[in-house]
């Protein structure tokens, strides 16, 4: 229990974390970055199922996204948290079908859900665009449209429609398009989920035996489903305890239905016990001090010395700056860091690729997480094999026991232990030819029996990214991504991580580099007039610089160029502005 002991003693050291890990019943944990609510979440877990939580009771570990998921996982079992069949640690989707909408759809007279198909993105979007063009008569901007009609279906909204309301016709005609193709999609699977909680006690009391205390990180981004289900399955006359973590000031996904108010709303129950965390163990000083500004009535109190921001003005564009971006990190590497100690944070997956090339042109090696497919635990379980196959079982971050505990798991309910055999064979084979197509490796992983997943309904999520992993293998036409380069490119260490602002939620580095600062970039220009909007870009904002240990760097040019080739010359980002990081006399807005 050493990991686990120690990670109590430093929550010992603060007495509001300590209070929060110590209360029995609900407690809501509001925090600031880098406050130590994962911590917290993890090791109370952890702490739990070793004490309060006999077999064959289980927990709930629920959260936003596959990647935060994943990172639980690892943290928990970093604490040496007891294995058990009822430890469910998932995303929302995953939650709402496995454990409540898959065994409990036959007996709450759903019975006809469990004989659809999850739809794939194409199938999803291609039934949104149709709905939208038959009710708005083929808009200009269909995504806006689309973005809209999710948004209204995520919230699960109960307040009366009026009659005639196009964005209800829309939502009515994506779901009978689904419906002809026999598919639904993981909305329809969290309003079923939410429905079967709310109307059947006998069901609640069924999940709340084998989940007695249920765990929710980020909070404040979960989809409003998700409030339903907790207030159903935690509130009033339900009884599991419920522990939950977030924060308002981060929440990033407003655009696709969540809503913070949510979380204030939670914690301001009778029966639930509310902490407000303030330390940030994470940033140096000035970091905080810079972040306390740009979220105004924030007072998020530092506890590490140091903390250094930059900001850069680079009047040759977006180019410009990812030169800049060069010579920062070569002066940073050679003052003593580390690579994968050093993010870069764009504002879209575009200029993520433009800056990844620009340093690799320049011999720095870096990682960027494509969005060709979404990784879970099937794509990743595909991504691990390639690296134990291509740096060997001494240098490769994959260990084979992990491979195997997955390959298990996706296998399961037709797993036998003649399949550990035929991996272990197939992972042993291709160190010798390398070179070999990716596709053919998944070829061989799905006829081993991966493809079994695209049977099992429970595994839907995991049989989409799959089928995306191999829609992206095949798109190399001549130049097929071969084992060697899909290990490459999927190896982090000792390499520059470039990633999206909004997926860098959840990580921490040493140093961060933010591209992009220039108003109607961030925020957007279609933020401008949203004060919604315009709030969370500045969210993001804060999120970003709060990734950072030591040092952020941030470059702007005063103007922005969009790649059809329109340009606005809007001077730096208000936000600069805002957080006194440049001051009105210097933006070479007054200049232009
Ligand atoms: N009491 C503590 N003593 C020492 N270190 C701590 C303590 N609490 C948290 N930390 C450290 O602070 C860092 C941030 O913790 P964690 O990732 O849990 O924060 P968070 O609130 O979830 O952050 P974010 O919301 O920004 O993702 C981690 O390195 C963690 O180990």
């Amino acid at each position: 229990m050493g990991a686990l002991t120690d990670s109590i003693n430093d929550l010992r050291t603060n007495a509001r974390q300590w209070e929060a890990f110590y209360h029995r019943g609900h407690c809501v944990v509001l925090a600031p970055p880098g406050s130590g609510k994962t911590k917290l979440l993890t090791t109370r877990l952890a702490y739990d199922l070793f004490n309060h939580i006999p077999e064959p009771h289980g927990a709930a570990c629920i959260t936003l996204t596959n990647a935060a998921a994943r990172q639980l996982q690892r943290r928990v079992e970093t604490l040496g948290a007891p294995q058990r069949s009822t430890l469910f640690i998932g995303t929302v989707h995953s939650f709402a079908l496995r454990q409540v909408v898959l065994p409990f759809a036959r007996l709450t007279g759903k019975a006809e859900l469990l004989s659809l198909g999850i739809a794939s993105d194409k199938q999803e979007r291609a039934a949104y665009v149709e709905a939208v063009a038959h009710v708005f008569g083929d808009p200009r901007y269909p995504s806006d449209y689309v973005e809209e009609v999710k948004a209204r279906r995520r919230s699960l909204d109960t307040a009366p429609v009026t009659p005639g309301n196009p964005y209800l016709a829309a939502e009515r005609r994506y779901r009978d398009n689904l419906r002809r193709q026999g598919l639904m999609d993981f909305d329809d699977v969290v309003e079923a989920a939410v429905d079967i909680v709310e109307h059947n006690p006998a069901l609640r009391d069924v999940l709340m035996a084998r989940y007695p205390h249920l765990y929710i990180d980020e909070y404040q981004d979960l989809h409003p489903g998700l409030d339903r289900l907790i207030r159903a399955l935690c509130l009033g006359e339900a009884k599991a305890e419920l522990f939950a973590v977030g924060d308002p000031e981060q929440a990033l996904y407003g655009w696709a239905g969540s809503n913070p108010d949510l979380l204030f709303d939670l914690a301001s129950q009778p029966d639930v016990h509310s902490v407000r965390l303030e330390h940030n163990y994470r940033c140096g000083h000035e970091i905080i001090r810079v972040a306390n500004c740009i979220q105004r009535g924030h007072t998020m109190v530092g506890h590490r010395d140091g903390g250094d921001i930059t900001t850069t003005r680079c009047p040759g564009g977006f180019p410009d700056q990812c030169e800049h971006v060069v010579g920062v990190v070569r002066q940073a590497v050679a003052s003593g860091a580390v690579l994968h100690e050093i993010a870069v944070l764009c504002s879209t997956n575009r200029e993520c690729k433009e800056v990844a090339k620009a340093m690799r042109d320049n011999g720095i090696p870096a990682f960027i997480r494509e969005d060709a497919y979404r990784l879970n635990r099937a794509t990743s379980f595909v991504e691990n094999c390639t690296s134990w196959i291509a740096a060997g079982r001494e240098f490769s971050d994959a260990r084979l026991g992990n491979l195997l505990r997955d390959w298990r798991r996706l296998l399961t309910p037709s797993w036998t232990p003649q399949h550990d055999g035929a991996l272990v064979e197939v992972l042993l084979d291709y160190p010798t030819r390398p070179d070999t197509a990716a596709s053919a490796l998944l070829a061989d992983l799905f006829v081993l029996g991966l493809a079994g997943v695209f049977e099992q309904q429970a595994q839907a999520e995991e049989a989409r990214a799959l089928e995306q992993m191999k829609e992206h293998f095949a798109d190399g036409g001549h130049h097929p991504l071969t084992v060697k380069d899909l290990a490459e490119r999927v190896r982090r260490t000792n390499r520059v991580e470039v990633t999206t602002m909004t997926a860098s939620k959840g990580l921490e580095f040493d140093i961060v580099l933010i591209l992009g600062m220039d108003e109607k970039h961030v925020p957007h220009f279609k933020s401008a007039n949203d004060q919604a909007k315009l709030n969370e870009d500045r969210r993001k904002f804060f999120v970003s610089i709060t990734r950072a240990r030591q040092a952020v760097h941030i470059f702007y040019s005063g103007f922005v160029r969009w790649p059809s080739g329109r340009s606005a010359t809007a001077g730096p980002s208000r936000f600069l502005l805002e957080a006194g990081l440049i001051t009105s006399a210097s933006s070479p807005s007054r200049l232009w």
